[in-house]
């Protein structure tokens, strides 16, 4: 674990416009979370099943590090709502991951569709019903008290609105995300921007980019979050934990 590279990570905010740039977060309040993974996947067909399994994993790991106890946030989100860490796994491993997203494409549908009919468009409703969303998806069901995507967007521009993950009675409390891209580079775009209340009452989206072996967790109705187009093929591992059983 590099405090650095969290700094890095939580520094790289910008402000809306006309607003204040908040002072970088506050590395402390990043909490490491020595994932033991990594995922098995070998060079065979991809399988939902196996991203599944894959996936399941993490949210082991994550269960294990009593992230997700009682489905309240860890202590660590104080009244910011989020935080980001390094996992530590290695770049093999996401490439892996990344392999298996490519294999698993074909397979995913457009996430939160509205009245689709299945077929790919870029465009989507938000859980809030207000944003765009262009990310596909295929979900695996895991266990009783969340919901997995293992999400794709990919590049051209893909983007998803300002929303929330949850809110009013959709019962999510807490999203957690591990990026899965290596080498990506800011030109790319991508980064997931969440927006911070200040305590002097200006507002500030802090960017978080989504590269390889980075987790973010975030309180799912309280942090107003969305994708900057995306100009590269972007997957990420979403885990939603919901306050009661599905
Ligand atoms: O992939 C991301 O960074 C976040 C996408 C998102 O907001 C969502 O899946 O609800
Ligand atoms: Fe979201």
């Amino acid at each position: 674990m590099d405090l650095s590279d969290l700094a890095q990570l939580s520094a790289a905010g910008h402000p809306l416009p006309g607003v204040a740039m908040a002072p970088p977060g506050d590395p402390s309040l990043h909490v490491p979370v020595p994932v033991p993974l990594p995922f098995p996947l070998g060079e065979e067909e991809a399988s939902p099943r196996r991203s599944a399994a894959a996936h399941l994993r993490l949210v082991d790991a994550l269960q294990q590090h009593h992230l997700a106890d009682d489905l309240e946030p860890p202590s660590e989100f104080g009244e910011r709502g989020w935080v980001a860490v390094r996992l530590g796994i290695g770049a093999d491993v996401w490439r892996q991951v990344c392999d298996e997203g490519r294999r698993a494409y074909p397979h995913m549908r457009p996430g939160e569709l509205v009245g689709g009919n299945g077929a790919r468009a870029n465009s989507g409703e938000s859980p809030s019903g207000a944003a765009r969303g262009d990310r596909f998806i295929f979900s695996h069901e895991l266990d009783a008290r969340t919901q997995s995507l293992f999400a794709c967007f990919p590049g051209g521009g893909a983007r998803y609105g300002p929303h929330f993950d949850g809110g009013g009675t959709d019962g999510r409390r807490m999203t957690a995300i591990a990026y899965a891209n290596c080498g990506w580079r800011p030109e790319h775009g991508g980064a997931l921007e969440l927006l911070e209340e200040e305590a002097e009452g200006g507002e500030c989206w802090r960017a978080i980019p989504p590269a390889a072996d980075t987790l973010l967790l975030f309180r799912s109705d309280r942090m107003l979050h969305k994708v900057a187009p995306s100009h590269s093929t972007r997957f990420a591992l979403t885990t939603f934990f919901y306050a009661h059983v599905l």
